[in-house]
């Protein structure tokens, strides 16, 4: 008798990350960190320059070595697995240094030529025209601006249809509209189940692609939750803002934002610009970056 599971196994997640540590002789980089990437989810990791984000990513890609913890990416450890696992994976690394990626390919001949090394890359045309190239699929490369280049970065890292796409500052360089339009494929690639690792210092951006972000500063996780959660109850206390007799915008945190607004109206008739919101991730995130910079100064003094 063949019999159906009732309930199916859930699918594995694509990233599993336990006590993670990279040290540099006594400085701690990555400093014990744990989370997961469920399959199909859209993971922003957010911290100040020099958090460790680059090197978990780094790590998690197979490029560099931890001290301790265990790591599972695609169901296999990044510092053994093959080249089987790397072709499920697609990366677009931190900018690197003019001119040094590109000999004198144009952006056709590029993403052709990476094309080769997957079983089942998408077509190179396709590719070109998501990423907003079309007018530019037979120039140099080199002699892109610096925003169009980093698109010609993000085409190599989708055309061999990655189960898992890392994105590490992805968008640094390009103009609003050309922000927006990227925006706009990571969101069509997420719903065709792809799942995403992002790094980024754009809080709009990781509010806008995420489901769940994780804060890291000085090593560690600080925050990890979806968009709405983080902050706790900080993110609860909202943001009154209103303009002031001098023209300057004001805004101020309170439990009681109705008697602020009464405080306001009999102080300066009625404010201008006045509006009561909650906090944005880009608050939130502030202020755990503050709290967090504080507390290590203070351990270190
Ligand atoms: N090879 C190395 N030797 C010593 N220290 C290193 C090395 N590589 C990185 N670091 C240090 O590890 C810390 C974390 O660096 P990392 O590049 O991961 O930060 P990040 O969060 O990606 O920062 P950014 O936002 O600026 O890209 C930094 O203080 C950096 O100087």
């Amino acid at each position: 008798m063949t019999s159906t599971p009732r309930h199916p196994s859930p699918t594995p997640p694509a990233v599993v990350v336990a006590g993670l540590h990279k040290h540099y002789g006594a400085f701690r980089a990555v400093d014990g960190l744990d989370f997961t990437v469920a399959a199909g989810e859209t993971f922003a990791l957010l911290g100040p320059n020099g958090a460790g984000k680059s090197t978990t990513v780094e790590i998690l890609e197979g490029f560099r070595r931890r001290t301790s913890g265990t790591v599972s990416v695609l169901g296999e450890d990044p510092g053994q697995a093959g080249r089987g696992w790397r072709a499920d994976l697609g990366m677009v690394l931190q900018e690197l240094p003019e001119g040094e990626v590109y000999g004198s390919y144009t952006v056709r001949e590029q993403l052709a030529q990476q094309a080769r090394y997957y079983p089942n890359a998408r077509d190179v045309d396709e590719v070109i025209s998501a990423v907003g190239l079309t007018a530019k699929a037979g120039t140099r490369i080199r002699t892109l601006s610096g925003g169009q280049r980093r698109r010609v970065d993000v085409a190599l890292g989708i055309i061999g249809r990655p189960r898992l796409l890392f994105l590490d500052e992805p968008t640094t360089g390009f103009d609003p509209e050309a922000r927006r339009e990227f925006w706009d494929l990571i969101r069509s690639l997420s719903s065709d189940g792809t799942t995403i690792l992002l790094t980024t210092h754009y809080l709009d951006e990781a509010a806008v692609l995420a489901d769940r972000v994780g804060v890291i500063i000085g090593g560690k996780m600080r925050a990890l939750g979806r968009v709405d959660e983080i902050g706790g109850e900080a993110a609860r206390v909202p943001v009154v803002s209103w303009r002031g007799d001098d023209g300057e915008h004001r805004s101020q945190r309170t439990e009681t934002p109705a008697a602020l607004v009464a405080e306001l109206r009999t102080r300066l008739g009625e404010p201008r610009d006045l509006e009561i919101r909650r906090p944005t991730l880009e608050e939130l995130y502030l202020d755990l970056v503050r709290e967090h910079t504080t507390a290590t100064k203070e351990q270190a003094a």
